[in-house]
C-alpha cells in the first residue's frame, strides 16, 4: 500500500495570508496565531505576502489572486462571519467557503479557511485565540501540510 508521510514544516513552504478587515479584532488574532506557527514550523515572514479585504465576501478573489502568484505555494484564508439580525450571515459564510473552495481548485494550490462563522462574537472570540483554541493556526497547520502532501504526490515513486 502507497502511503505518503510528511513531517510538518514550513521551511521551504511559501504560504499568503489574506484576511478580513470585518471584525478585525478577531481576525487579527487570527492571523496573528497564524504567522507565529508559520514562524515555528520554519516559515520566513519576511517573503509571506499579508493582504486585507474589506470582509469574507472579498476573500475568495484576493485568495485566488494570490494563489496564482508562482511564488506563493499556499493561502491562508482568515475571516470572522458573526450572525447578525437578517440571513445575510448565511449569504456571506456560504459563498466565503464556496469561493475559497472554488478558488482552491482552480489554482490547484491549497486554501485553507480559516472563516470563523458564529453566532455570537463570544464564540468567535473563543476561538480565535481563546479556550477553544484558535482557527488560524490550524488553518497554517492545513495549508502546509497540504502543499508537503501536493508535492509528495507530484514526485514520481
Ligand atoms: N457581516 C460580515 C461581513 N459583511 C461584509 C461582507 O463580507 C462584504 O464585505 C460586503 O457585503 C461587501 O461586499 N463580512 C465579514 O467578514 N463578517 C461579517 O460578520
Ligand atoms: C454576517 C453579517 O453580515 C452581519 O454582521 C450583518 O448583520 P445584520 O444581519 O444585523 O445586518
Amino acid at each position: 500500500m502507497k502511503r505518503v508521510q510528511t513531517l510538518l514544516s514550513a521551511r521551504d513552504v511559501r504560504i499568503a495570508f489574506v484576511v478580513s478587515r470585518f471584525n478585525e479584532r478577531v481576525t487579527r488574532a487570527l492571523l496573528d496565531g497564524a504567522l507565529e506557527a508559520y514562524t515555528r514550523l520554519g516559515g520566513n515572514l519576511e517573503e509571506a505576502w499579508t493582504v486585507w479585504v474589506p470582509g469574507s465576501f472579498e476573500l475568495p478573489l484576493a485568495a485566488k489572486k494570490l494563489a496564482q502568484r508562482p511564488e506563493v505555494d499556499g493561502v491562508v484564508a482568515l475571516g470572522a462571519v458573526i450572525r447578525g439580525e437578517t440571513p445575510h450571515f448565511e449569504y456571506v459564510s456560504a459563498q466565503a467557503a464556496s469561493g475559497l473552495m472554488q478558488a482552491m481548485l482552480a489554482s490547484e494550490k491549497p486554501i485553507a479557511f480559516g472563516v470563523l462563522t458564529t453566532d455570537t462574537s463570544e464564540q468567535a472570540e473563543a476561538r480565535a485565540g481563546g479556550k477553544a483554541g484558535n482557527k488560524g493556526v490550524e488553518a497554517l497547520y492545513s495549508a502546509v501540510e497540504m502543499v508537503q502532501l501536493l508535492r509528495a504526490l507530484q514526485t514520481p515513486s
